[in-house]
């Protein structure tokens, strides 16, 4: 039989490539050579104009645990060929690396670094694969989420997805995610529990079915529970369900909360309207309607069209599965190396697509708001780490692929968006509490403007590189192209 080792630890949960690399670089002894990489997406999910930031904490939570355990290091010696000197090194392993990131609940944007990872090579090379595995999900939810969320407005949308995610995780920090994009509750118990997300719930079509009848359900649930809502299409919504829960709240009166119906079928925009009629001409203005059945933003968005008569909204599957866009593909490169000198070179990745080419050197991203205009973001500014546009009287803004689309802005402030999370393995940062990051993501969207927040064929956002960093990406293109051509023709003077 196969041996098998206690889950205990985070630290493999890696791509074994990467200890592969480490492996090289320890015995090359360049494991220690000071590197940046940068996390960073090409493209803005579900075509939105906008992507919110999520994540942060689960890394953080990770990196302050930084440590190889007993059974990760049994594994590694045990299943694998690397040297005990290689697995001592390990066990000793120390968390240095410096971290800057996006704060959840920011706004970013495609091709602009959201992480970046700083300090010895071999360290930075380990935690690729969990920050990307962490920020690929998270991003995505969060994102889908706001979408969801603008089409509701003000109505609240309650999270309804566990039992549809990828497995626990995914419905558990999915859950994070939604709530930090904007739904308001959640049906998960034990996310409401750990991050004090508020619980919400109703009942299923099973409590129907065991009573076989939707009255005496009705009253089962309303002689248990003080708030009911009752889950009305089991078997006829407008003849029995919506009546039975009528007779019940009359009968129960000031014993229970009556908070209204779920609809969970058939054509919600009709059968909402009737049913409002049916509650209104009972005496229940007040009751809510509450739909659910594969909702996401479209249906939504149409179904208010059509004047649906729906105060509250349970989406699940479409928002914990990332469902039109399951993949964000955030990639982390090396963007600066120490050489043997002890200098740091910049280091670039190219591409047959120009899409693909990497921008090098470590950087920061700078979100221009124009104070002219109501403190609106203008764009967002990437420049090299020397580089501060706050020193500037003026900025000279232009698209990196067409460059005559420009701008220069005269009265702007410019914010970083990179912050330091850890310093050489110190955590310096203050988690915010969950609420704080909620607040803090409706307050970026206000100061977005409204072009780029359409779910529809938004404007795109300016992310624009310095002048110095476009000048520096062409030459290393430049350079390696040069490199390539000469390997390529060894013999060549
Ligand atoms: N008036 C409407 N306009 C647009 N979409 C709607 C409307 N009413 C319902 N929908 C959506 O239509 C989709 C499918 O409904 P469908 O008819 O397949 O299922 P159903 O009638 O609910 O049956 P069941 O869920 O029992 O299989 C759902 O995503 C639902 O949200
Ligand atoms: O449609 P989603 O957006 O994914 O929302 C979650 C769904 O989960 C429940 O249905 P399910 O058929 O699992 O259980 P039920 O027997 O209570 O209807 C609920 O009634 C929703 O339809
Ligand atoms: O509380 C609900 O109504 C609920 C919870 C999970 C999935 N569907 C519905």
């Amino acid at each position: 039989m196969k041996k098998v080792y206690s889950d205990d630890s985070l630290m493999l949960h890696t791509d074994f490539y990467e200890i592969n690399m480490m492996y090289t670089y320890w015995q090359k002894g360049i494991n220690k050579r000071h590197a940046v990489f940068e996390a960073y997406f090409r493209k803005i999910p579900f075509e939105n104009g906008y992507a919110i930031f999520a994540g942060l904490e689960r890394i953080v939570k990770f990196l302050q645990d930084f440590h190889f355990s007993e059974s990760d290091l049994a594994y590694l010696q045990e299943q694998t060929d690397f040297s005990q000197d290689f697995i001592d090194y390990l066990a000793q392993m120390k968390f240095e690396c410096t971290i800057r990131s996006a704060q959840e609940g920011d706004l970013v944007f495609n091709e602009e670094p959201v992480i970046q990872v700083e300090g010895p090579l071999d360290q930075c090379q380990l935690v690729e694969t969990i920050i990307l595995n962490i920020i690929n999900y998270q991003i995505l939810v969060a994102t889908k989420a706001a979408r969801i969320k603008s089409v509701a407005g003000n109505s609240p949308v309650l999270e309804f997805g566990s039992r549809r995610a990828q497995e626990l995780d995914a419905a558990l920090w999915g859950t994070r995610a939604a709530y930090i994009g904007g739904f308001d509750a959640t049906s998960n118990v034990r996310a409401a529990k750990v991050f004090g997300i508020p619980a919400s719930g109703t009942h299923a079509h099973s409590l129907v079915q065991f009573y076989q009848n939707d009255y005496q359900a009705f009253k089962a649930y309303a002689g248990t529970h003080h708030d009911c809502v009752f889950l009305v299409d089991t078997y006829d919504t407008l003849r029995s369900g919506v009546p039975s829960a009528i007779r019940v709240a009359k009968e129960f009166g000031d014993q229970i909360n009556f908070q209204g119906v779920r609809i969970d079928s058939g054509d919600m925009a009709y059968i909402s309207k009737r049913v409002r009629q049916q509650l209104d001409d009972a005496g229940f203005p007040n009751a809510k309607i509450y739909a659910s059945n594969d909702l996401d933003e479209k249906t939504i968005q149409n179904l208010k069209m059509q004047g649906a008569k729906i105060d509250i909204w349970g989406v699940g599957t479409k928002v914990i599965t990332a469902f039109d866009q399951p993949a964000l593909g955030a990639v982390y490169k090396l963007v600066s190396i120490e050489d043997s000198q002890g200098q740091m070179v910049d280091t670039i990745k190219l591409s047959s697509n120009a899409e693909k080419v990497s921008t090098p050197g470590k950087k920061q991203v700078w979100r221009i708001t124009n104070r002219q205009k109501n403190n609106k973001s203008e764009g967002d500014y990437i420049a090299l780490w020397d580089e501060n546009p706050l020193e500037r009287d003026e900025l000279f803004m232009f698209h990196p692929k067409y460059n005559y689309i420009n701008k220069t802005i005269h009265d702007f402030d410019a914010v970083p968006i990179l912050k330091d999370i850890f310093v050489e393995g110190q955590l310096v940062y203050q988690l915010p509490e969950l609420d704080e990051i909620k607040a803090y993501r409706a307050k970026n969207l206000d100061s977005l403007w409204d072009e780029y927040k359409r779910d529809l064929n938004p404007q795109e956002y300016p992310v624009d590189l310095s002048q110095k960093l476009y000048d520096h990406k062409l030459s290393h293109i430049a350079k390696m192209r040069q490199m390539v051509e000469n390997l390529s023709h060894p013999n060549k003077s």
